[in-house]
């Protein structure tokens, strides 16, 4: 029985690597793997010539290249939403540290180690004005990115008494379930940082929000004395942009998951270090989320969660023997030309689904009979073709 080898980058939870069964061999030293489970390390595609997918445990992918993933027809996925209640949840503490000086005042505490209770009593009763903080209800929250993570985070919002803007130009109507009607939706961003108290950032890094936080088009727009949070991502924000905000006073404070030479230090600026989806929860529904998603690709061909590549899921019904994918460009012809070549070899299609994302069209062709290796050589070669997979159905009690 075809047996896949799977590499592991990162800590990967123990319950998603338990649904692994004997199909499957799971080692972090894998050298030549077929599927990759990775969090935040950088992937390397150049090593794995046989790489199949990553499976990202977690939802940012800006640690895998992803256009060149595609072109190598591997799939990457992503585990949408596995981990948004983590970072919902850190994003309203640390909004509460900064806003409560809690990091200063505990400090503050640990300073009196020595004393005996009458003067420890004293110490704070006389000092704790110095921590005097403010509360989060009555302020106004715009939230950046109405994705799984921005949703949960404007939703509760409202449940601390804040009024809440939400800004998104590409929101997916799944999330926009979930949002609140009370969140106001803006139009612009102007809209949306003009009366914001707080402003939080939850979209992916890629080449269009990288620096998307700078003076223009979204500093030069906040109201003074707002406080940034990212938990989104690092080069988001554009740093120098953001300490000359601090130094002019048009920002309070900033509160990031992504510490860096310029921001430690900085008596303005709360850092913890990526944290977001820190927790055992997280992790445990991150990991077998992606081991799932990578477990139904390279058995059975079906796509869920994918960020380059079609979503398609196709049960292979009882008379199927093999079941070919096909990975193309998209472009005219490319469905005649497979049934052709199919077709010529009196290979009987039993079911053929396909669909396309705009840049690559997935195929999978469920065949009566054996599809030889010349047939599938001849469909590879063909001009937008990126890679052809014929999938083992031995777990379905055939040999192939
Ligand atoms: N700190 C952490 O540990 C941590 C944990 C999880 C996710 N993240 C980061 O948070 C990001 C968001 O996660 P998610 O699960 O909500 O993803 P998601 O894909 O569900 O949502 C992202 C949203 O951002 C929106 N968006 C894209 N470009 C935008 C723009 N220019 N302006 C406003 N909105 C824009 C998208 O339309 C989408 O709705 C991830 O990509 C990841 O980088 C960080
Ligand atoms: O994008 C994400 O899911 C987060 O940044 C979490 O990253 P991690 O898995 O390395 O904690």
């Amino acid at each position: 029985m075809k047996q896949f080898k799977i590499k592991t980058i990162n800590a990967i939870a123990k319950e998603g690597i338990g649904l692994f069964d004997t199909r499957f061999l799971v080692d972090p030293s894998e050298t030549d793997p077929e599927g990759i489970v990775v969090r935040s390390s950088k992937v390397e595609l150049t090593q794995f010539p046989n790489l199949l997918a990553i499976a990202r445990a977690g939802a940012g992918v800006n640690n895998i290249p992803v256009e060149e993933a595609t072109e190598k027809g591997i799939c990457v996925f992503n585990t949408p939403g596995a981990n948004a209640n983590a970072v919902v949840e850190l994003v309203y503490t640390s909004l509460g540290i900064w806003l409560r000086n809690v990091e200063k005042s505990i400090e503050f505490c640990q300073g009196l180690t020595g004393m005996n209770d009458d003067e420890i009593n004293r110490e704070v009763e006389a000092r704790k004005k110095k921590f005097k903080g403010e509360e989060m209800a009555g302020k106004t929250m715009a939230v950046f990115g109405l994705g799984k993570i921005g949703v949960g985070v404007a939703n509760a919002g409202l449940h601390h008494g804040m009024r809440v803007f939400g800004f998104d130009p590409f929101p997916a109507l799944d999330n926009i379930h979930h949002l609140s009607p009370e969140v106001t939706l803006a139009r612009s961003r102007k809209e949306a940082l003009a009366q914001a108290d707080f402003i939080s950032i939850h979209m992916p890094l890629n080449k269009n929000t990288h620096g998307y936080v700078t003076e223009k088009d979204f500093l030069e727009f906040v109201k003074p004395g707002a406080v940034l949070i990212n938990y989104a991502r690092g080069p988001i924000v554009d740093e120098d942009a953001v300490l000359a905000a601090l130094a002019s006073d048009k920002l309070r404070g900033h509160v990031s998951d992504f510490p860096s030479v310029k921001f430690l230090g900085h008596d303005q600026i709360l850092v913890t270090p990526h944290l977001g989806a820190s927790t055992s929860e997280s992790e445990e529904n991150c990991a077998t989320m992606a081991v799932k998603e990578l477990k139904n690709y390279l058995e059975f061909g079906n796509i869920v969660h994918s960020v380059n590549f079609p979503n398609i899921e196709t049960i292979p019904t009882v008379d199927v023997h093999t079941r070919l994918t096909v990975i193309n460009r998209d472009q005219p012809g490319m469905i005649a030309m497979i049934s052709n070549i199919l077709g010529d070899k009196h290979i009987n299609i039993k079911n053929y689904t396909n669909k396309s994302n705009g840049t690559v069209g997935y195929n999978i062709i469920d065949c009566a009979g054996p599809v030889p290796v010349d047939v599938q050589e001849k469909i590879a070669e063909q001009e937008g073709v990126l890679r052809v997979r014929m999938i083992p159905l031995e777990i379905r009690g055939r040999q192939v």
